[in-house]
C-alpha cells in the first residue's frame, strides 16, 4: 500500500483557499506518483482560527465531506482526511474522516482529548463516541487527533482490535518535537504497527509548527522524516507482513496479563 503524505502549510481561517490548495495537490500527486492512499493533516480547512470558527466550521461534515468524496471517486483513492472543524447540534467537534476509492465514508472520529496547551478546550468539544478500528483495502487501521497520541490507552485499545495501522493527524507544535518524535516512535514500538503521521508546517496564531511528519514501522524503526519546515510529499510503502513477523518475534500480545494491571 503506497502512501503520500501531505505536510501542509494551511492557510489560516480560509476554507475555500484550502479546499483549492488540497485540490490542487491531490490532482498533481496522483498524476506523479500514484498512491493508494494520501493523508491530510489535523485541522487543515481552517487551522486554530478558534475567534471565526463559528462562521468557518463545517455544518455536519459539510462540505468537506462531499469535497473529498468527490476527490476519491475521481483519483480512485483512499482518504485519511485529516481533521476540520465540524458544527454539530450547537457544538463544534474536530472530526476526522476516512473515505475509500470508491468515494464511500468508511469511518468518522471526533477528537477525544483537546488540548489545553492551545486553548481548544475553550472552543471545541470533546468527541462523544468511541475510537474504533475501520478496515482500508482489507487492512485494519485506526486514526487518532495530535494531543491524543499523549494517551497510550487509546492505541493499545485500536491494537487489541487488530489495528496494524494507525494515522496520527496534527498540528503539533515545534515547542513540544521532540515529545512528537519520541511518542509516535514509542506507540508504534510497544503496538508493533505502523504510525503515519501528517502534520503541519508555518505559523499561526503566534504558534510555530513542527512539521516532522513520519512513517514509522512496526518496530519503531523511522522509514521516513519530513522536515521541520517546508510544506512537502512524504511518501512509503507499507510492509504489512512486517506488523505479523515482528508480533511473532516479540509475542507482546500474548505476554499481557491485563488482570493484574
Ligand atoms: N493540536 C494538538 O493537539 C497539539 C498537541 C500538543 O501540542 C501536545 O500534545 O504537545
Amino acid at each position: 500500500m503506497k502512501y503520500c503524505i501531505y505536510q501542509m502549510e494551511i492557510v489560516f481561517g480560509n476554507p475555500k483557499e484550502n479546499r483549492k490548495k488540497v485540490a490542487g495537490w491531490i490532482k498533481q500527486t496522483v498524476n506523479e506518483e500514484k498512491p493508494d492512499t494520501i493523508v491530510l493533516p489535523e485541522m487543515w480547512t481552517t487551522a486554530y482560527a478558534f475567534d471565526d470558527l463559528e462562521n468557518l466550521a463545517d455544518d455536519n461534515g459539510e462540505p468537506t465531506i462531499a469535497f473529498l468524496q468527490d476527490m476519491a471517486s475521481t483519483y480512485h483513492i483512499n482518504i485519511v482526511g485529516g481533521s476540520f472543524a465540524n458544527q454539530k447540534d450547537n457544538e463544534i467537534y474536530n472530526s476526522s474522516v476516512v473515505i475509500d476509492r470508491n468515494g464511500d465514508v468508511i469511518h468518522q472520529y471526533d477528537k477525544l482529548h483537546l488540548v489545553p496547551m492551545l486553548d481548544e478546550h475553550l472552543y471545541l468539544t470533546g468527541g462523544k463516541n468511541k475510537a474504533t478500528v475501520f478496515h482500508l483495502d482489507g487492512v485494519k487501521m485506526g486514526i487518532i487527533i495530535c494531543y491524543d497520541l499523549r494517551f497510550p490507552e487509546l492505541l493499545r485499545k485500536l491494537a487489541l482490535e487488530g489495528a496494524q495501522v494507525v494515522h496520527i493527524v496534527a498540528e503539533w507544535p515545534a515547542a513540544r518535537r521532540d515529545h512528537w518524535e519520541i511518542l509516535q516512535q514509542a506507540r508504534a514500538i510497544e503496538n508493533q504497527m505502523y504510525i503515519i503521521s501528517s502534520n503541519v508546517v508555518g505559523n499561526y496564531n503566534h504558534v510555530d509548527f513542527a512539521g516532522t511528519s513520519m512513517v514509522i514501522d512496526p518496530w519503531g524503526e523511522v522509514i521516513i522524516k519530513g522536515s521541520r519546515t517546508k510544506e512537502e510529499i512524504i511518501r512509503a510503502t507499507l510492509k504489512l507482513d512486517k506488523v505479523v513477523d515482528i508480533r511473532k518475534e516479540v509475542p507482546v500480545f500474548s505476554s499481557r496479563v491485563p488482570d493484574y494491571y
